[in-house]
Formats: C-alpha cells, structure tokens, sequence
C-alpha cells in the first residue's frame, strides 16, 4: 500500500467520526451565516509570482517539523510577508493538522485561505467553508475521475476555488477534463516522498495559459522561486523551509520581492 493510500483511509475513518458527530445538515446550517469565500483566483493571478505560504507541523516524508504552538501567529507572519494565500494543513494522523487551525488562522487574518487536506467526499467542502476556507485542495492521485468532477463542480458551486493537484502528464490530462482553473503541480510523488523539482518544468507546458500554474514543494528559498518562475510559475507553494526558519515572516517577504522582480511583474 503506498503512503498516500495509507493516509487517505486514516483521513476516511477520521471523517467517519466527524460525520457521526456533525451531521451533514448541521454543517450546511452553520455555513449560512459564513461569508462567501475569496476570489482565489485573481489573488494567485496578480502581476509577478504569488507565495502560498503553508502551516504545516509535521510531515510523513519529514516527521515533526516544528511546534507551532500558535498558528494564528504564524499566519499573521505570513500575512505581513505579502502571502497572496495561506495553506493550513487540516490533517491529523500523518501532519498534526486540525479543523480547529483553520478557524484560528481564519480569526486572525483576512488573507485567503486553502484547506490543504486529502479532500474525498463533499462533506469535506462544507468543513473548508464552515472553518473560513477560500480555496480546497483536490489531489488527483487520490481520486477517481468521477470524484474529481464532482468535487471540482461542487467546490466551485459553494464558492470554494478547488486547486487541483497533480504529478504526472496523464494527472495533468485529468485534471484539465475535470475543468480545473488552479492547477498545482507537485514535485513531491505522493506514493514514494520523493522530491523531484524538474516535475514542474516537465509538467508546465501541458498547462494552458488561461489557468493558474502552481509549483508545489520543494522551495527553499528565492533561488527556487526563481527557478520555477522561469518555467511558468504563477504562484509557488511553500512549508517546510518556512517553518524550519526561524524568521518565517522575513522568509515569506524575501519569496515576495523575489516573485515581484520587474522581469516577472512584466511577462503577462
Ligand atoms: O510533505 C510530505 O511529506 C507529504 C507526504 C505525503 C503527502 C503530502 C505531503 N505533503 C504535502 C505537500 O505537498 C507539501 O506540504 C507542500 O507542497 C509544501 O511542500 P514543502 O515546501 O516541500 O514542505
């Protein structure tokens, strides 16, 4: 079994648990009084290369990263680097996430907001937007066509900006068939953590133009950013080098000016 399957049936038999506790209909109560999410999409499409910074604690490929005690701090951080969205990663068993550090982070800052989680049922599309969410994470790896279609439709009919996440052509094929406009290319492979930073270059060119390219994982600094930048990047996701830091707010801010250079503010 590989580690992605092995996380995604420990996320399934967690949302049993919640499910049994929070009706569906409850959930659906709740997200009356929340506020329509956030244009993702013009925030992550803005002039030059945008900067998803991540909260993320620990990792299967990595273990415990860091303790972040206060993730609403850190996003304040992240928010006054100039990140055009912030990450939370919601899950439990393998990244020490939680619901609970969504609505935090969404009490403390007004930047828009991904729900990074293994997202299989539509019931985790009105968790995202109960807890503040503006945007879903939707890995193709971990669904069957007929669950993309229905979840990019259903993500995109409450709201929510699905970014679709893939690692190979034939996922980039798919991802394009189930009308994604936010396409989030991974360098990590799922199956085996491996880290493979040409994936985007490879990847990029099946993605139109007319959609957001994201470069997801493996940034360690501007240097990276540039690199992905220089294949077509719109935006780039990063945590691990963030949160190992120990200044995430001057990190964030030095991936904003290097995503900002007049080179990359010019090319659309
Ligand atoms: O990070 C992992 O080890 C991991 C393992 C299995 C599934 C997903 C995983 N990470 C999610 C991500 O893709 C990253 O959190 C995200 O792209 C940021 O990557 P990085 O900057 O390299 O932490």
């Amino acid at each position: 079994m590989s580690v992605l399957d092995e996380i995604v049936d420990g996320v399934r038999a967690d949302l049993a648990d919640r499910q049994a506790a929070t009706p569906l209909e409850e959930l659906k109560e709740r997200a009356r009084s929340v506020p329509r999410p956030q244009d993702v999409v013009a925030a992550l499409r803005r002039p030059g290369v945008q900067v998803i910074a991540e909260v993320k604690r620990s990792s299967p490929s990595k273990g415990p990263l860091a303790e972040i005690a206060d993730p609403a701090a850190l996003a304040r951080d992240y928010a006054a680097g100039g990140a055009a969205l912030i990450s939370v990663l919601t899950e439990r068993r393998r990244f020490n996430g939680s619901l609970d550090d969504l609505a935090a982070v969404r009490a403390a800052v007004s930047t828009p907001l991904l729900r990074k989680d293994f997202v299989v049922t539509s019931y985790q599309l009105w968790e995202a937007l109960v807890h503040g969410a503006d945007a879903v994470l939707l890995i193709v790896a971990a669904l069957d066509q007929d669950a993309l279609v229905s979840l990019v439709e259903r993500a995109q009919s409450l709201g929510l900006t699905p970014l679709v996440e893939v690692h190979t052509e034939e996922e980039v094929g798919r991802a394009l068939d189930a009308g994604a406009t936010v396409i989030g290319v991974n360098a990590r492979d799922l199956k085996t953590l491996q880290v493979d930073r040409d994936t985007f270059a490879r990847l990029a060119p099946l993605i139109p133009a007319d959609r957001v390219r994201v470069a997801e994982s493996g940034v360690r600094g501007p240097h990276d950013l540039l690199a992905y930048a220089g294949h077509g990047a719109d935006a780039v996701l990063v945590g691990e080098s963030l949160v190992r830091g120990r200044h995430p707010r001057d990190a964030v801010a030095d991936l904003v000016t290097a995503g900002a250079h007049p080179a990359l503010r010019d090319r659309n």
